[in-house]
C-alpha cells in the first residue's frame, strides 16, 4: 500500500520537489497538495511580466490542473492549513478538512513584510506577491494616476517598473542613497538609477517613512523627516518573513524560518520542510534557485535514494525590468582581503566588476551587459583558481576581450550534468542535453518547451544556448532558432515563406499547416499571422477581427475608466474652421469630458462612451486617425515655406500628400512620420520612423527614429530632389518595411537590426523601388475606412455591436477580459 505524502503549499518549490519525486519513485506516495492560493501552481517570478503587461496568469502557470490529475495527486486550492496533530498524524484546513500523513512537507513560503506605519491598513496600501497583488495594481491604474513603491530592492524595482508600463506616474521610496545595495555596489547603482530615471521612474533616497495619509484609501505618505508625497497606490517592498506560524503552532522548532537540518527535516519525525520558510544552516533563502537545490534534496531522500544532502548555495540575480540588463552573483562589496577588477564604459553605459580572494572569484556586478553572467556565475561556484592571471577572467588569455576563463564553451564542457543550468526553473545540464538528443529539441524555444530552461529571467539563456551548439555539433548550429511563440518553433521568416509557397490564406490554415502546438493561437501569434497574412495577400486574406487587438477591434483607444477615445484624421495637422466647428458640436453633444489636442498635432476626444462611438463617428463626417492601430498614425508637419521665413520647401503640402497617399495602412508596428521645411527640423523628423527635411534644391529623408520610451535618431536614408521622389522613397521604404519586420518590430528596432545599408541596398535600384511601390499600392487601393464602414454597413454595425456585448466590460484591459482571450496591449501613445 501507498505511503500518504501530504504538502501544504502548492507554490514554487513544493511542486518542484514533487515533479522530482515522482521522476525518482512514482508509485511510492498517495500525494495530497493543500494550497491557499486558488489557483495551480504558477511562476511566481513571471508576477513581473504579467504586470508589465507581458504575459498572462494563463502563460504563467507551471502545472496546469491536469498536471494534477495526470499524476493522481489529489490537490485542495483556497485550502489554508491551520493546524497540525503531529501525534495523529494528519492535518485540518480552514474548510473543515482533514487529511492523514505518513510524510508531511511544510512548503508555506513566505509573507511579505508590511511595514507597520500608522494608515497601513488604508485601502490602495498594498504588497506584491501573488496575483491577486498583481490584479488590484492593474484594475487601480484604471482609476488613479501616482503610485508610490517603498522599497527599491528587485521587487520594488519589478513593481515600479510594471506600474509605469500601466502609465502611472510612480516614485520609488528607498530607505538608503543606493539602490539594491543588496545587490549592487554604488557605482553599478547609480548607473542604474540614471538608466531607470530615463525611463520616468522617479526615486525618493534616504527617505524613512513615517505615516500612510488619507481618509479611507491612501492619499500620501509622509516621511519621518517631514516631507510627503502624494500617493493612490502604496506597494511595499521592502522584503519578506518566512510563513513559519503553522510550523510554530505546532510545536515545530522555528528560529527565523523553520528550521531543517541537511535532509530538510524539521524537528519533529515525518515532519520536513523546503522553501522560503524553511532555514537551513542559519539561511533562509528568497530566490527559487536554492529552493530547487533543496527540492531535489528532499525528493532523493523521500524517494528513498541517496543523497549528500544540502549543503546551502551561492546566489546570483538579475533584474528583470526591459532595457535594463542587471547581474548580480555571489559577495560583489570590496572587503579586505578581496581584490576587485573593474570595467568601467560610460559611453556605453557598461560597467563589470568581479571580485577575487586568493585568486578565485567569489562575486560579480555586471550593468549594461550582462552576457557573462552565467560563466561567471559558474566560476564563482567551481572556485577555479586564477591567482596571477585574473584579468583572463574579463578580457581572454590573450588579455584581447575574449571571453576568458575558457569561454563560456569550456565552461559548459566542464559542467557535471548534475549542476543546474537555469536556476529559476531547476534545470540540470543533464535535462537539456537529454532534451536535444531524445525528445530532438533543436531551438532555444523548444528547449523552453520541453524543460522550462531560460523561461523566467533568461539569465541562463548564454548557457542553454552553448549546451545547444555543443551537443547539436557546430555544423548544426544554424538550425538553432527560436519560434515566434511558444505555440510554433516556426520563425517569423519561414511562417512568411509557408503563406507565400502553400498560399495559405487564413490563421487557421497556417497554424494546421505548420503543426502550432497550442490549435488555439496566443496572444503573440494571432495578431502577428493575421497581419502576414495580410501583408502576403492583401486581396485573397480577410482580416480576421478576432485576432486583433481591443482597441483596433473598436476602432478606439479605451481608456482606463472604461471609455473609449476618438481621433479623427487631421491631414498634417491643418484643419479649417467648418471642421473645428463639427468636432466642437460633436464634443457638445456627446458631452465629451476632455478635448486635447495631441503630441500629433490632432484633436482627441476622450471619455466616449462604447454605444456613442458610431454615432460620433457618423456626425463628425472625418475619416478615423487611425490613433489605436499598427498602421499609419500621424504626419506631423511645421509652418515650412508658405508662413515660415526660413523654410526652403513646403512641408505642410508635402505632409498633407503623404498623409493622403499612405493613410490606413496596416504596418507591423505603429508608424509616425513628419516633414520639416527645412533645417531647423521644428516637426523633430529625426525622432520619426520615417522624418523628411527639407533643403537647398531638395529633401533629406531619415529613417529608423524613435521617440517616447526608447529615444533613437533616425539615421539619413537618401537626400533626393522632388515631390514626387519623396513619395516614392516613403513608399518604398515602408513597403520594405511591412514585407521583412517581424510583427510588432518598430523601424527603430528593425533598423537596428538589419542594419542601415541593407535597407539602402534593398532600395537603391529604382527598378526595386518600383516594384515595392506597386505593391504598397495595391495594398493601400484595398483599404478602407473603418469608421465609414460600420456607419454604412449593417452587417458591420451589428457585428461592432456584438463585439460590445461579449465584452460587457468596456475595461478589457483587466483581468477578466485578458482571460477571456481578448487581446490587450500595451496603452497606444499619439
Ligand atoms: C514579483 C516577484 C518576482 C520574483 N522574481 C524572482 C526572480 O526573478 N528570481 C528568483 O529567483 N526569485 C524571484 N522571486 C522569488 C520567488 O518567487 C520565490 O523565491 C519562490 O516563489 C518561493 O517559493 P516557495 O514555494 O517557497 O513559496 P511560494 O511560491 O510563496 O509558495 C508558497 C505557497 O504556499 C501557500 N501557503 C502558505 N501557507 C499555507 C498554508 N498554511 N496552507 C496552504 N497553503 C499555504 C501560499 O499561498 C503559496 O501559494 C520573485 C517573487 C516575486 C513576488
Ligand atoms: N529578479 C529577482 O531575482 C527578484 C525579483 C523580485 C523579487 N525577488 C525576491 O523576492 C523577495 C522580496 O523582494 P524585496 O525586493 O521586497 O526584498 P529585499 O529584501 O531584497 O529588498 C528590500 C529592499 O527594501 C529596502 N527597504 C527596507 N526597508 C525599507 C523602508 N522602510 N523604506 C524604504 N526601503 C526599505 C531595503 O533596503 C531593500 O533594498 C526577495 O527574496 C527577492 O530576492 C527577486
Ligand atoms: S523647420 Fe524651418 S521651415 Fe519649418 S517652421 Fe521650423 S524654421 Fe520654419
Ligand atoms: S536562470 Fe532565470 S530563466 Fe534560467
Amino acid at each position: 500500500m501507498k505511503q500518504k505524502l501530504v504538502m501544504a503549499g502548492n507554490g514554487m518549490a513544493g511542486v518542484a520537489f514533487v515533479e522530482q519525486l515522482l521522476k525518482l519513485n512514482p508509485h511510492k506516495y498517495e500525494i495530497t497538495i493543500i494550497g491557499a492560493e486558488p489557483h495551480p501552481n504558477y511562476n511566481r517570478i513571471m508576477l513581473s511580466s504579467v504586470l508589465a503587461g507581458d504575459s498572462e496568469l494563463k502563460d504563467i502557470v507551471l502545472n496546469d490542473w491536469d498536471w494534477y490529475r495526470d499524476n493522481q495527486i489529489t490537490l485542495h486550492t483556497g485550502h489554508t492549513v491551520t493546524g497540525i496533530d503531529a501525534k495523529k498524524k494528519n492535518i485540518k484546513t480552514d474548510q473543515g478538512l482533514v487529511v492523514e500523513y505518513d510524510e508531511l512537507v511544510l512548503a508555506t513560503g513566505s509573507l511579505p513584510f508590511m511595514l507597520p506605519l500608522p494608515g497601513a491598513d488604508k485601502e490602495g496600501v498594498i504588497a506584491f506577491r501573488d496575483i491577486k497583488d498583481c490584479n488590484t495594481m492593474i484594475e487601480t491604474s484604471k482609476k488613479h494616476k501616482k503610485a508610490v513603491v517603498i522599497g527599491g530592492g528587485l521587487l520594488g524595482l519589478e513593481a515600479a517598473r510594471g506600474l509605469l508600463n500601466l502609465n502611472m506616474e510612480v516614485s520609488v521610496v528607498h530607505i538608503f542613497q543606493h539602490l539594491m545595495e543588496r545587490q549592487l555596489d554604488p557605482t553599478g547603482s547609480k548607473m542604474l538609477q540614471e538608466q531607470l530615471e530615463s525611463q520616468g521612474m522617479k526615486f525618493l533616497l534616504e527617505k524613512q517613512s513615517d505615516s500612510i495619509i488619507g481618509k479611507k484609501r491612501v492619499q500620501g505618505l509622509k516621511f519621518k523627516d517631514g516631507t510627503e508625497v502624494e500617493a493612490d497606490l502604496v506597494v511595499m517592498a521592502v522584503g519578506i518573513k518566512p510563513n513559519v506560524q503553522l510550523a510554530r503552532d505546532s510545536g515545530i522548532e522555528v528560529n527565523r524560518g523553520i528550521v531543517v537540518n541537511d535532509f530538510m527535516q524539521t524537528s519533529v519525525p515525518g515532519i520536513y520542510s523546503l522553501g522560503e520558510c524553511a532555514e537551513h544552516r542559519g539561511i533562509v533563502y528568497g530566490l527559487v534557485a536554492p529552493l530547487y537545490e533543496q527540492g531535489a534534496v528532499l525528493a532523493k531522500k523521500l524517494a528513498g535514494s541517496e543523497t549528500a544532502g544540502y549543503a546551502g548555495s551561492v546566489l546570483s540575480t538579475k533584474l528583470k525590468v526591459s532595457g535594463v540588463q542587471v547581474f548580480s552573483a555571489g559577495r560583489f562589496t570590496d572587503e579586505p582581503g578581496t581584490k576587485a577588477l573593474r570595467v568601467q564604459d560610460d559611453l556605453s553605459g557598461i560597467y563589470k566588476k568581479v571580485v577575487f580572494q586568493d585568486g578565485k572569484v567569489v562575486g560579480a556586478v555586471l550593468f549594461g551587459d550582462t552576457a557573462e553572467g552565467s560563466k561567471l556565475f559558474s566560476l564563482i561556484r567551481k572556485g577555479e583558481d586564477f591567482t596571477g592571471r585574473e584579468r583572463e577572467v574579463l578580457f581572454g588569455a590573450e588579455g584581447s576581450g575574449g571571453k576568458g576563463g575558457g569561454g563560456t564553451a569550456d565552461l559548459v564542457e566542464a559542467m557535471s550534468g548534475d549542476e543546474i543550468v537555469c536556476g529559476c526553473n531547476g534545470v540540470t545540464k543533464d535535462t537539456i542535453v537529454e532534451a536535444i538528443k531524445e525528445k530532438g529539441c533543436v531551438s532555444i524555444g523548444e528547449i523552453k518547451a520541453c524543460t522550462k530552461a531560460s523561461g523566467s529571467c533568461g539569465g541562463c539563456k548564454p548557457l542553454v544556448e552553448e549546451i545547444l551548439a555543443l551537443t547539436l555539433g557546430a555544423d548544426n548550429v544554424q538550425k538553432v532558432q527560436e519560434g515566434i511563440c511558444g505555440c510554433t518553433l516556426h520563425t517569423r521568416d519561414e511562417i512568411v515563406e509557408a503563406i507565400m509557397s502553400m498560399k495559405l490564406t487564413t490563421s487557421k490554415e497556417v497554424m494546421h499547416v505548420l503543426e502550432w502546438k497550442n490549435p488555439e493561437g496566443c496572444s503573440k501569434c494571432r495578431p502577428a499571422l493575421n497581419y502576414y497574412l495580410g501583408m502576403v495577400f492583401p486581396e485573397e486574406h480577410d482580416d480576421e477581427l478576432e485576432s486583433r487587438f481591443v482597441n483596433e477591434r473598436n476602432h478606439a483607444n479605451i481608456q482606463k475608466d472604461g471609455t473609449f477615445s476618438v481621433v479623427p484624421r487631421i491631414y498634417g495637422g491643418v484643419t479649417t474652421p467648418e471642421e473645428l466647428q463639427r468636432i466642437a458640436d460633436v464634443a457638445k453633444k456627446y458631452d465629451v469630458p476632455l478635448v486635447k489636442i495631441t503630441g500629433g498635432q490632432r484633436i482627441d476626444l476622450l471619455g466616449v462612451k462604447k454605444d456613442d462611438l458610431p454615432h460620433m463617428w457618423k456626425d463628425l463626417d472625418m475619416p478615423s486617425g487611425y490613433a489605436y492601430g499598427k498602421a499609419l498614425r500621424t504626419v506631423k508637419t511645421c509652418v515650412g515655406n508658405t508662413f515660415c521665413r526660413f523654410g526652403t520647401q513646403d512641408s505642410i503640402g508635402m505632409g498633407i500628400a503623404m498623409e493622403k497617399k499612405f493613410e490606413r495602412l496596416n504596418t507591423p508596428a505603429k508608424i509616425k512620420l513628419a516633414v520639416s521645411g527645412c533645417p531647423r527640423n521644428c516637426a523633430e523628423s529625426t525622432i520619426k520612423d520615417l522624418g523628411v527635411v527639407a533643403i537647398d534644391g531638395g529633401w533629406e529623408i531619415y529613417v529608423g527614429g524613435n521617440g517616447g520610451t526608447r529615444v533613437r535618431a533616425a539615421e539619413l536614408l537618401v537626400k533626393v530632389k522632388t515631390e514626387d521622389e519623396v513619395l516614392e522613397w516613403t513608399g518604398a521604404f515602408l513597403q520594405h518595411y511591412r514585407e521583412t519586420a517581424n510583427f510588432n518590430e518598430r523601424t527603430a528596432e528593425w533598423v537596428q537590426r538589419v542594419g542601415l545599408q541593407n535597407v539602402k541596398d534593398a532600395l537603391a535600384l529604382q527598378a526595386d523601388r518600383e516594384a515595392l511601390v506597386a505593391r504598397i499600392e495595391k495594398t493601400l487601393g484595398l483599404m478602407k475606412d473603418p469608421w465609414q464602414q460600420i456607419i454604412e454597413n449593417e452587417d458591420l454595425r451589428k457585428a461592432f455591436d456584438s463585439l460590445t456585448a461579449r465584452s460587457p466590460d468596456p475595461s478589457a484591459g483587466g483581468a477578466d477580459n485578458r482571460a477571456q482571450g481578448a487581446l490587450v496591449e500595451k496603452p497606444p501613445t499619439e
